[in-house]
């Protein structure tokens, strides 16, 4: 039977908590007026709800863009008295997080993100020393001289994603993130430390963004008792804190056991064990899990768009190929040393960085201390969205932004352009995604060997039409496409050959 005799002092705290903050809230707007200054422009709110009812929850880069284009190019709202900023273009980003130093770096506390016990994650982790200490990890285990060491077990990866095509995805992708992370072949399905990692990710990727929770914009709301109305966000904190524990753990201890057997591979963790003392061993652990679920959603999101592309721009798989043919025949597939003369396939892997970002709002900074930004003032605290999408989506950059042309990163003579503004894909500044350089390589030998060995059409329905096929995205923070139908078939004769030789050079 749910508990009633506590329940007015337990709303008298919630109360009270829920007062405090907005006081809280309100102290900080004080003191901007006090500066004379107003926080950024943006749409107005209502009373104490702010601009909670605004927050669209379908494609938001797109209206945050809009409210840009609006009112500047940093724009602001409040949600239940949170002050929430919107960075909207290149050179606003280039200012607050390149020339600010580490003002922009912090990142912003989510309850139900800590509720799930998943801020081990360091790409939620705030600026502490806590993250020094775990980037440094990710950065020596990540830089270029490290990545290229991982060449042999991508191309070994990205062949056995030919053999067995396109069930291969989403096992591709954690493949190479848990063999660089801990030396662990995954299982071709149902791999269990796979179905872990994907559970969180999904779950807290619906939880992050703006308006998703209201616990997130009023923390007194953790701790109404479960038996409450409205509570569910609770026990999805209570599954999520078990994922955690179990992503954090459950590999690093299976590395711990092929150490000691003597079956440990080249890995992060193994290539780090030996060093760790007390305290570090959590470090590295932590390093560890935030790789595998900074890393796997995301390379699967862009391989799918990958596939997508194909489908819907069958003039670009045409051109792709012909370069292919040129360049490599038919007679073997693609290795590392051919990419310098396709540059039509470095244009494909740079245009699908582009042309749908799986993190269109990247992931919420925040900042270390007050700051003013074009007379705009910006509290310390403020969780700030850099809108990627809005950046990367500027039809002044990127005429027909909507359109898939690799062409736009090639120079006239064929050259592949150098962009700056597409590092922004990565993030910003000392949060910058240190995955990039092994993203890049990653990306490049899928693409290359996909399009050198296969055909990726639209699906045949029992009266012989072509499945359409919309292209629509999802809307957590990782944006991955909506399931779609699509066949894939060897190229030309020689292509199956091709790919069964692969299983035989592996043996
Ligand atoms: C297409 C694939 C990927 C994209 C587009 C991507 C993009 C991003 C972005 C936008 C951020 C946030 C940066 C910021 O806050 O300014 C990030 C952070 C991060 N990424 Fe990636 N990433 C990808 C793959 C990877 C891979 C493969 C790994 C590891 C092997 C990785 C590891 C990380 C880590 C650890 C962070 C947190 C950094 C921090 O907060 O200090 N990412 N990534």
């Amino acid at each position: 039977m749910a508990p009633t005799v506590s329940l007015g002092y337990l709303w008298l705290d919630v109360v009270a908590l829920a007062l405090f903050t907005f006081i809280a809230r309100a102290y900080v707007s004080a003191r901007a007026h006090k500066r004379g200054l107003k926080y950024p422009p943006g749409p107005s709110g209502l009373p104490l709800l702010g601009n909670l009812l605004d927050i669209p929850q379908h494609n938001p880069w797109v209206t945050y863009a809009e409210w840009g284009k609006r009112y500047g190019d940093v724009t602001s709202v409040s949600v239940l008295g949170r002050l929430i900023v919107f960075v909207n273009t290149a050179r606003a980003a280039k200012v607050l997080f390149e020339r600010t130093g580490t003002r922009y770096m912090d990142r912003p506390v989510i309850p139900i993100i800590e509720m799930m016990e998943a801020h081990f994650n360091l790409a939620i982790t705030r600026y502490s020393d806590k993250w020094r200490v775990e980037r440094r990890i990710v950065d020596q285990s990540l830089r270029p001289a490290v990545a290229v060491t991982y060449y042999p077990m991508q191309i070994a990866k990205a062949h056995a994603f030919l053999r067995q095509t396109m069930e291969y995805l989403k096992h591709f992708t954690g493949a190479v993130v848990m063999s660089l992370t801990y030396g662990y072949d995954v299982k071709e399905s149902g791999d269990h430390y796979v179905a872990i990692a994907e559970e969180l990710l999904t779950l807290a990727s619906e939880s992050i963004l703006p308006g998703a929770l209201l616990v997130n914009d009023f923390p007194a709301l953790k701790h109404i008792p479960d038996w409450f109305p409205g509570t569910a966000f609770k026990q999805r904190a209570r599954h999520g804190k078990k994922l955690s524990y179990e992503m954090v753990n459950a590999p690093f201890n299976m590395v711990k056991e092929d150490l000691l057997k003597g079956t440990a591979k080249h890995s992060l963790v193994h290539d780090n064990l030996d060093e760790c003392k007390g305290d570090e061993e959590t470090a590295l652990k932590n390093a560890a899990a935030s790789v595998y679920a900074a890393g796997a959603e995301t390379t699967i999101s862009t391989l799918s768009s990958f596939l997508l592309s194909l489908l819907l721009y069958p003039d670009v798989q045409q051109h792709a190929q012909a370069e292919i043919d040129r360049v490599i025949g038919r007679t073997r597939l693609p290795a590392f040393s051919d990419r310098p003369n396709l540059p039509y396939i470095d244009a494909i892997c740079k245009e699908l960085l582009r042309w749908r970002l799986v993190l269109p709002l990247s992931v919420a900074h925040a900042t270390t201390e007050d700051d003013v930004y074009n007379g705009y003032f910006i509290p310390k605290g403020t969780t700030v969205l850099p809108n990627t999408w809005g950046i990367l989506h500027d039809p002044e950059v990127y005429p027909d932004p909507e359109t898939f042309k690799p062409e736009r990163f090639l120079t006239e003579d064929g050259k592949v352009k150098d962009d700056p503004l597409l590092m922004y894909a990565f993030g910003y500044g000392r949060r910058m995604c240190p995955g990039r350089h092994l993203v890049d390589s990653t990306l490049w030998i899928l693409v290359a060997s996909v399009l050198s060995a296969f055909k990726v059409h639209k699906k045949i329905d029992m009266n012989g039409n072509e499945i359409p096929v919309e292209g629509l995205y999802g809307d957590g923070l990782i944006s991955h496409p909506a399931p779609f139908q699509y066949a894939i078939s060897p190229r030309h004769p020689g292509a199956a050959r091709l790919i069964q030789e692969t299983e035989e050079q592996e043996e």
